[in-house]
């Protein structure tokens, strides 16, 4: 039988967090308070200043669901609907990756570029494979003059995009299009961004299981050996990129000289290279 779960907010915590500790879960006190703090509307600063406060039962009745949701190996952004990335709250849904903080680097790594282009006039960004629109939307965010086209072959995952470019205020800043890679896409671009699926399709059965079964495959896939989207991307940017345009790529930490070898050999120069927050080398960024 499930534990009665207290309805004072401190109590209430201490038991969430028992409850995912029991089940050996990476972060049960992060997770927790995620949970309680998501589902009773009440902040870090109230569980301490008034750890009595009483949590209204039918949030009660949602944590106890999440929990369970959680300790049966759901993550714990999905129970939530959403995740934080790069200051950004963006909305999760089925057809989207889970935007994961090692992409910010991404973000980090064209940003001064976009910033100084901006600033001589104008600033488009293509940002190849959207998913939740995270890339695109982190970029306005930092670039107010900016615009951007967010490019996904998946319609769940574009419609997550533009609901979240609404909610975030870009949405005049923002165009959602379908597209396989570049079959739809027209125009120039200072900036094309992309992170696209870069797993081989024979390690994804090898994956955590949070990732194999709860991101889509298609977010994940990069085809034999990981690498297919970065040829395709390689062979086909020099078309959409603007004169001294930048072409920026997240791939997976081992992948660095077979995604330096493809745009060298469509021609492409290295401009930079950045590791992400645990020192694994994650994008780099070329220049024709
Ligand atoms: C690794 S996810 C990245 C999502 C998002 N940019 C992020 O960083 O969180 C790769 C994205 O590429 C999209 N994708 C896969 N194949 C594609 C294709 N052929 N054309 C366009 N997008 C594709 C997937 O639907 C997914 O949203």
């Amino acid at each position: 039988m499930a534990d009665h779960l207290p309805e004072a907010l401190g109590p209430l915590l201490r038991a969430a967090r028992a409850r995912l500790d029991a089940a050996a879960l990476d972060s049960p006190n992060l997770d927790a308070r995620l949970i309680v703090e998501h589902f009773s509307g009440t902040t870090r600063t109230q569980a301490i200043a008034d750890p009595m406060r009483t949590v209204d039962p039918r949030a009660i009745a949602e944590i106890d669901a999440a929990l369970k949701r959680r300790t049966s190996g759901e993550p714990v952004h999905r129970i939530l609907g959403y995740r934080e990335f790069y200051g950004l709250r963006l909305s999760l849904s089925p057809e989207t990756l889970e935007p994961r903080p090692d992409t910010e680097t991404l973000v980090e790594a064209v940003l001064p570029f976009a910033k100084a282009t901006a600033r001589e006039g104008a600033c488009r960004i293509l940002d190849l494979g959207t998913g939740t629109g995270a890339v695109a939307l982190a970029l306005l965010s930092a670039v107010p003059e900016a615009i951007a086209t967010g490019v996904d072959v998946s319609e769940g995952a574009l419609a997550t995009a533009s609901r979240n470019a609404e909610r975030l205020g870009f949405a005049s800043r923002f165009k959602a299009l379908r597209s396989d890679w570049f079959a739809k896409v027209s125009g120039r671009y200072h900036v094309i961004a992309a992170n696209p699926p870069y797993i081989p399709s024979e390690d994804i059965e090898n994956l955590q299981d949070e990732v194999r079964d709860f991101d889509p495959r298609l977010a994940l896939d990069g085809g034999v050996d990981g690498l297919g989207p970065y040829r395709i991307i390689a062979a086909e940017a020099a078309g959409f990129l603007e004169a001294e345009g930048r072409v920026a790529v997240e791939f997976g930490h081992t992948q660095r000289n077979e995604v330096t070898e493809i745009f060298s050999a469509a021609g492409y120069r290295l401009a930079g290279a950045f590791c992400d927050l645990g020192g694994n080398d994650r994008v780099l960024v070329f220049e024709l």
